[in-house]
């Protein structure tokens, strides 16, 4: 009996620790990881299905000035209904891909999270060597180098999530990519950008009024890459009726986005406590709860499972544990 115990044990610590190396990964210190190109490209016919790789990441403007294809869904999946405030935004912004990250053959990039797993982590410097270091939201570098570096290629947020000083969190060239989910946040970036009246109903919580960063670092992402990570991670339907209604987290948006953009793809900071641990923070930078997402319009289990099945297929690799 003793025996049998034994052996379940171990073929049940070795099927853990299988599993363990497939979600969890530990770069070599001090190196470059090994690049191949086109990678991840062939993984996001696995996830995402077949469909035209022709979408550019951000709007421009010569896609609506004559409005050749319109949109089919309103925001946060498309752009119906909002092309004339949109040209006005795309005339004072930019599209392009810097040429650092064009030129690169192999595009080795990680999304950093904003997920407390990454508190005393030590994962800064392993972060910086990254060609493309992509942050969430109003996650702060400044005083958390140590854990979460302090290179910040791209960082995707909108008004409600603006830092209120962006400076400080970002790099002079870091391009900060508007995700517009209703009209009001194409109004805000406008009259940021154009120093015109600011109009401060409409959103769930203030953003900035007055928000320093060059025009030239501003991009604004195409709504395609929201619509598939909710259509072909999440199977959230694209019209609801709710009043609450379900939407990716930006983490996954980013994770979607990066699998088009780059060659490699590594996450970090991903992953939220369990129901039960109700007192567990759930950032790095800041003491806060899973109750505080209570309306947030995000479903956190199912959004797991979509890591996973990342993860599990290869199509991008953990640097913290999940
Ligand atoms: C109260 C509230 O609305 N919180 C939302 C906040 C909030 O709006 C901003 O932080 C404001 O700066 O934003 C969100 O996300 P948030 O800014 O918390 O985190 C960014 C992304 O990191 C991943 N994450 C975060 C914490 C954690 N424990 N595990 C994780 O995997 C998620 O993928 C997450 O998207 C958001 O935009 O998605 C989702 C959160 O629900
Ligand atoms: C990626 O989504 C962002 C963030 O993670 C979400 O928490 C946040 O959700 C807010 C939601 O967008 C707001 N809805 C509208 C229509 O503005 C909602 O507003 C209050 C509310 C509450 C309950 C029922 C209806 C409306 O507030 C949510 C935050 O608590 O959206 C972010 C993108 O804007």
């Amino acid at each position: 009996m003793l025996a049998l115990f034994l052996a379940v044990m171990v073929w049940y610590s070795i099927s853990r620790e299988d599993r363990y190396i497939e979600l969890f990964y530990f770069p070599v210190p001090g190196k470059k990881e090994p690049c191949l190109q086109g990678e991840a490209e062939k993984m996001v016919s696995k996830l995402f299905g077949n469909y035209s790789r022709e979408q550019p990441f951000f709007l421009q403007l010569k896609d609506y000035f004559w409005v050749k294809t319109p949109s089919l869904y309103e925001l946060p999946y498309g752009t119906k209904g909002s092309e004339d405030l949109l040209l006005r935004v795309l005339a004072i912004t930019s599209y392009s891909i810097p040429e650092s990250i064009q030129s690169l053959k192999c595009r080795r990039c990680v999304v950093v999270g904003n997920g407390h797993r990454l508190r005393n982590s030590s994962l800064g410097e392993t972060i910086n060597k990254y060609d493309v270091v992509i942050r969430l939201n109003s996650a702060p570098v400044a005083g958390y180098e140590q854990d979460v570096g302090s290179k910040t290629t791209m960082r995707l947020f909108y008004p409600e999530s603006a830092h209120f000083n962006p400076k400080v969190e970002d790099n002079p060239d870091t391009l900060l990519v508007l995700v517009a989910f209703k009209a009001m946040d194409f109004h805000w970036i406008e009259s940021i950008l154009s120093d015109k009246k600011r109009v401060r109903k409409g959103f769930w919580k203030q953003p900035p009024l007055i928000w320093d960063v060059n025009p030239k670092q501003i991009r604004i992402l195409n709504p395609f890459y929201m619509e598939i990570a909710a259509d072909k991670l999440l199977s959230l339907p694209i019209h609801q009726p709710h009043k609450i209604k379900q939407k990716p987290t930006t983490g996954l948006l980013a994770i979607t986005l990066a699998l088009h953009l780059c060659d490699l793809v590594h996450i970090a900071g991903f992953g939220y406590p369990d129901a039960h641990q109700k007192k567990q923070s759930i950032h790095y930078y800041e003491y806060i709860t899973l109750k505080s997402m209570m309306w947030s319009g995000h479903n956190v289990s199912q959004e797991a499972l979509a890591i996973k099945r990342m993860l599990e297929i290869g199509a991008v690799k953990n640097l913290t544990y999940f």
